[in-house]
């Protein structure tokens, strides 16, 4: 992913940051509050049905730019996401993985083909709705952390909730109870800066499960790991599918992570070029 692509995701995502974009981050935490909280997540039409997937992608391409310019990053894309899956998005760089991710993840729109989440139709959905859908039932993680430098392990994980304005005290047992699922009980009162990268990542999946989301997006989330620490970031992955019942699609072109996942999409210059389901995880 390219820096300036990161910084898109993060503003609007309002998950992700670096050391430099804090002061930036929580303003637009502050601005994304006063948004969200005036807009309800839609309702979620395929929840409880196991068969419905959480994701469809239907025949989606992506353009950047126009004329003889344009920069055809996804050309005519379909595939499904399964509830209760761990998904993998594989492909080398500029296959189109990001650009996927950040489509599913509302974050941008696609120039044809459609998206859909538990039934809903992204196309459907105005800014503040995508907002709240962002919110409400997808958790984010990314590459390069994304936390807060100024806050604590227990703070960052709050985050999330604190925008949905959830009671302190809730919010505050949630994030200890999520930092204890990730390893983490006895760091919750440390700030990103005194942990380890495999540490803060794990502050980070614990952020993405603050509000019980339907759908976990991770973009290389190994990305800045060894590979031991990056392998345990997959298990930890792995098993909160399991244990929260939640549903994961990540990115990663790291063919060592690929034996994770329940399924295996390939993706090669923009298109689908086979999906896998022999992976250990089926
Ligand atoms: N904002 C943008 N403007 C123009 N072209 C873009 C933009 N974002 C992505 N692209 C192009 O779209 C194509 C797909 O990029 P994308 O970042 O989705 O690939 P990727 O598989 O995620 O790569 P990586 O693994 O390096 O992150 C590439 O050719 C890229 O240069």
């Amino acid at each position: 992913m390219t820096d300036h692509q990161h910084s898109t995701a993060a503003d609007r995502s309002g998950a992700d940051a670096t050391a430099e974009d804090t002061t930036a981050e929580i303003t637009t935490a502050s601005v994304t509050t006063a948004e969200v909280t005036t807009a309800s997540a839609p309702s979620r039409t395929g929840e409880g049905d196991g068969d419905t997937p959480v994701v469809v992608v239907d025949d989606v391409h992506h353009s950047f730019g126009s004329g003889p310019q344009a920069v055809h990053a996804l050309r005519g894309v379909s595939f499904e996401v399964r509830r209760g899956e761990l998904t993998a998005l594989r492909g080398r760089s500029g296959s189109g993985k990001t650009t996927l991710l950040n489509l599913v993840g509302g974050l941008d729109t696609p120039t044809a083909g459609r998206i859909t989440l538990d039934g809903t139709d992204l196309a459907s959905l105005d800014e503040p709705g995508l907002l709240a859908l962002r919110r409400d039932r997808i958790g984010f993680v990314f590459q390069s952390f994304g936390l807060i430098p100024v806050l604590t392990a227990a703070e960052n994980v709050g985050v999330p909730m604190r925008l949905r304005r959830m009671p302190a005290k809730e919010r505050e047992e949630r994030a200890r109870t999520l930092l204890a699922l990730v390893g983490l009980a006895d760091h919750a009162e440390q700030r990103p800066g005194e942990l380890s990268g495999g540490q803060q990542q794990r502050v980070a999946v614990a952020r993405a499960l603050a509000n019980e989301p339907d759908l976990i997006i991770a973009d290389e989330p190994t990305g800045q790991l060894d590979s031991e620490t990056g392998r345990a970031i997959m298990e930890l992955l792995r098993a909160v599918v399991r244990s929260e019942s939640v549903t994961i699609l990540v990115a990663t072109h790291d063919p060592n992570l690929i034996e994770l996942a329940d399924r295996v999409v390939e993706l090669r210059d923009g298109r689908i070029v086979g999906t896998d389901t022999s992976a250990a995880g089926a």
